[in-house]
């Protein structure tokens, strides 16, 4: 298959100019597997000059790795003013990294010709068309990524395409136009593309930095307009506001764009690379990713989620699964029936009309406890509960009497919290006190202790995480707290949340909810005790 467009991955480079990014030797060799295997054509490693010992090795590393398909490339700059090419050192440590394509950059504006490199306009001339030649001449394939090119354009077009046909005369295989600061407009870069393929017959690349929110949308134009090479990062990752996102280029390309691309068969493995990826740079993924994210498609609207489950392309770009994510409907005070028929459906494998008495009393307890806070979304076992007690699918084993819980600070300032809990459970009373170093930590213990006689299984129940949150804009002490609780077993994990204007109450909710949840687990597996 001959791609049309071919992907350039520098998440190895530019990407770790991103400050949160610190990459070691054997993250970068990790990336370039997982960037290999879906299918990049090109992976930049960075630069592998001697002060950069971790590139200088990935590159040795790397050489002796086999790759299934992309095509390793070393960067570095033009060489420095005044020095032949081939006695410039990073020109040198180019060659010597022996990776097959060779990447360097140019200046094309002339403010950085004098004010930055502080050379003559014609010596950067001369810098660009030898060092890319030089390069040639000792490499499979050379790209000339052309910085600044578009700040250049617009502040001195003659000059800036004077600096691309030297690389051009250099002999490169690639011509990269690059908006490194990120500022141009898709509509001034059409423009100043058409100009320079009037010119030049070299084939030309883009890499786009995303200041002003427009890398995907600057590379996919240029792509348009007849580009054959998009510079990106997976992710996005990159120094301000990072580079061009090649995880949504990749998407749109194929699904949009009609593009054959070498990855494109690999569309299925996206959110999985990209996930992967977060992972190891050890970044949380954004929810809001387009394509890979978890929220991409995610309904919470009760009129889309009817849409959606009517005739999915009613509220979805493409199918979600063709970028192995999932679509996800959120429990949410937004719902309609028709998310309730599909909650059931998918919880008790049950099928029950929209109009059902039963729906519409679950739709009301749903919006009611969305309303006051509780979040079902974040709090999936509280919202199952509401759902097996709402149907008769789930009868509480226990009732509660009372439950008190007692403050008990010393003199010396040592508190200790005191819980006392009173359950009916088989028509027996079960009175249990407990101490803990906080109210709910006495709470938990009583409760347990109280249900431990009937049901042993619940000493394999871990209370994991607890958070407690203020509700709403009235944040005075009388004002709804939300707790929130993660519960933990040897079969897996499971979140509950609990709303009230009593921090103790909501703890208390959340806690019956928890272990209510494991009851409802182990009676689904015939353990009634
Ligand atoms: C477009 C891009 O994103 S480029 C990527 C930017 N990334 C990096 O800079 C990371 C890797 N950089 C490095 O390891 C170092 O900066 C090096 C090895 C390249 C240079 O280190 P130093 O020699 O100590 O220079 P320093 O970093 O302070 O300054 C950059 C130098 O490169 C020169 N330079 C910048 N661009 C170019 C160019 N296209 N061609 C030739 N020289 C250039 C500057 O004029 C400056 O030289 P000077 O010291 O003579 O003024
Ligand atoms: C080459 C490069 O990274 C840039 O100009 O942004």
């Amino acid at each position: 298959m001959k791609p049309e467009v071919f992907l350039y991955d520098t998440t190895l480079r530019d990407g770790n100019q991103d400050r949160k990014i610190s990459l070691s030797l054997a993250d970068k060799l990790q990336i370039a597997k997982l960037l290999d295997a879906f299918g990049f054509d090109y992976i930049e490693g960075g630069w592998p000059n001697p002060s950069n010992p971790t590139d200088v090795e990935f590159y040795k590393r790397i050489g002796e790795m086999h790759l299934t398909h992309a095509k390793i490339a070393a960067f570095g700059s033009t060489r420095r003013p005044k020095v032949l090419a081939e006695n410039d050192p990073l020109l040198q440590s180019l060659i010597a990294s022996q990776a097959p394509v060779k990447t360097i950059f140019g200046k094309s504006w002339d403010l950085h010709v004098t004010e930055v490199i502080r050379t003559t306009l014609e010596e950067n001339l001369d810098m660009i068309e030898s060092s890319v030649r030089f390069l040639k001449e000792n490499s499979e394939e050379t790209i000339y990524d052309a910085e600044h090119f578009f700040d250049g354009y617009k502040a001195n077009p003659q000059y800036a395409m004077e600096t691309i046909k030297a690389a051009a005369l250099g002999g490169a295989d690639f011509i990269v136009l690059c908006d490194t600061n990120g500022g141009t407009m898709p509509w001034e870069m059409k423009s100043i593309l058409a100009e320079v393929q009037k010119v030049i017959s070299v084939p030309l690349g883009i890499h786009a930095h995303n200041d002003s929110g427009l890398a995907v949308a600057n590379s996919l134009v240029s792509v348009d307009a007849g580009v054959h090479m998009v510079q990106g990062v997976l992710n996005g990752y990159g120094e301000r506001c990072g580079n061009a996102d090649l995880t949504t280029i990749a998407a749109d390309l194929v699904f949009k764009l009609k593009k054959q691309i070498y990855c494109g068969e690999n569309m299925k493995d996206l959110r999985k690379v990209s996930l992967a990826l977060d992972q190891i740079v050890n970044i949380p993924s954004d929810i809001k990713a387009p394509y890979v994210g978890d929220a991409a498609f995610a309904h919470k609207g009760g009129a889309h989620i009817d849409g959606v489950m009517k005739v999915s392309r009613s509220f979805e770009h493409v199918d979600p699964k063709s970028v192995g994510n999932n679509r996800v409907f959120v429990t949410s005070d937004q719902a309609g029936g028709s998310l309730v028929v599909e909650k059931i459906k998918e919880l008790l494998h049950i099928e029950i009309d929209k109009k059902d008495p039963k729906v519409q009393n679950l739709l009301h307890l749903i919006k009611e406890r969305e309303n006051a806070g509780w979040h079902f979304d974040s709090a999936e076992a509280s919202f199952e509960m509401l759902v097996y007690r709402t149907l008769g699918r789930f009868a509480q084993p226990f009732t509660v009497e009372n439950y008190r819980v007692i403050e008990d600070r010393s003199e010396q300032g040592v508190s200790v919290s005191q819980a006392s809990v009173k359950l009916r459970v088989n028509d027996e009373i079960s009175h249990q006190v407990a101490e803990g170093d906080g109210p709910v930590n006495a709470l938990d213990a009583a409760l347990r202790k109280a249900l431990l006689p009937y049901y042993p299984y619940m000493k394999n129940v871990r209370l994991d995480d607890f958070k407690v949150r203020v509700l709403g804009s009235n944040v005075g002490s009388d004002a709804h707290v939300r707790v929130w609780s993660t519960f933990g077993d040897e079969d897996g994990v499971w979140h509950v949340a609990g709303v009230s204007t009593n921090i103790i109450e909501a703890s208390w909710f959340a806690l019956v909810d928890g272990l209510s949840y494991k009851m409802y687990k182990e009676s689904l597996k015939g353990n009634a005790r």
